[in-house]
């Protein structure tokens, strides 16, 4: 089994503001970008890493045994950028994960992989616990059933043919290639998401991160 991961990293983080998008901002010693890639570098089932970037950023970037390769307008056409510059033939298996997660463990990168030994698809996902409702000009309208939801994260773990032939036939953007892959017909299993795993979203996101990064120090997870 050679297994590689696609960090998709072509957005422009307009959310969460700053002189620069969010993954080349600094988090805790270093940038959101390079947190992300050590996860990956240091997990000893990830043989290879294709790292696609917005086309401003693709001329200035150096990173060692990491493939660059330029994305597209929307997540989905960056995810389709890196399958299609995955070189090796060897790879039987690819975890695509937001570059915007910089605090993911070694343990859920395993736990996906392992959880393709028995299913096409593999994402780690927490079950909604508040209640949901729905509202109108900040006032509620309606509570909603929260039963079997779930709120996803990233890496999100295929069989690579599936995947890559999954967005070939897939038109326009998707939440995320959970949703390409059950739109091919493709069963994904869910695994055990982590609180800790937050995706960069908004300008307070950076602290939460950082305090994450820094009670980790010392106490390696995974
Ligand atoms: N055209 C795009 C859009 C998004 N992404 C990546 O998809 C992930 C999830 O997207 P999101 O958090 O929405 O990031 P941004 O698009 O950068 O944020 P924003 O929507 O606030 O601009 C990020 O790692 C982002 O870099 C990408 O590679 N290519
Ligand atoms: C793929 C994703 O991280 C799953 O939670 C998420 O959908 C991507 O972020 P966005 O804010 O929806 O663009």
């Amino acid at each position: 089994m050679t297994c590689a991961a696609i960090i998709v990293a072509a957005g422009r983080g307009v959310r969460a503001g700053g002189p620069v998008a969010k993954q080349w901002q600094p988090l805790y010693g270093k940038r959101v970008i390079d947190h992300t890639l050590d996860a990956f570098l240091s997990h000893p089932q990830i043989t290879d890493i294709v790292l696609v970037l917005h086309q401003d950023d693709i001329a200035d970037a150096d990173f060692d045994g990491i493939t660059c390769t330029t994305g597209g307008a929307d997540r989905a056409a960056s995810v389709r950028a890196g399958l299609a510059a995955l070189a090796n033939p060897a790879i039987t298996r690819v975890l695509i994960h937001d570059v915007a997660r910089p605090c993911v463990t070694a343990r859920t990168i395993s736990e996906v992989i392992a959880a393709l030994d028995g299913s096409a698809g593999a994402a780690p996902a927490l079950p909604v616990t508040d209640a949901l409702w729905t509202g109108v000009n900040g006032r509620v309208t309606g509570t909603q059933d929260r039963s079997g939801l779930y709120r996803a994260q990233t890496p999100q773990g295929f069989d690579r043919a599936a995947i890559t032939a999954a967005h070939a036939t897939h038109a326009g953007n998707a939440a995320d290639d959970v949703e390409v892959a059950r739109a091919a017909g493709l069963d994904v299993a869910i695994v055990a998401g982590d609180e800790d795993n937050l995706k960069i979203t908004h300008p307070a996101d950076f602290d939460r991160a950082a305090r994450i990064l820094k009670g980790r120090n010392g106490h390696q997870t995974g």
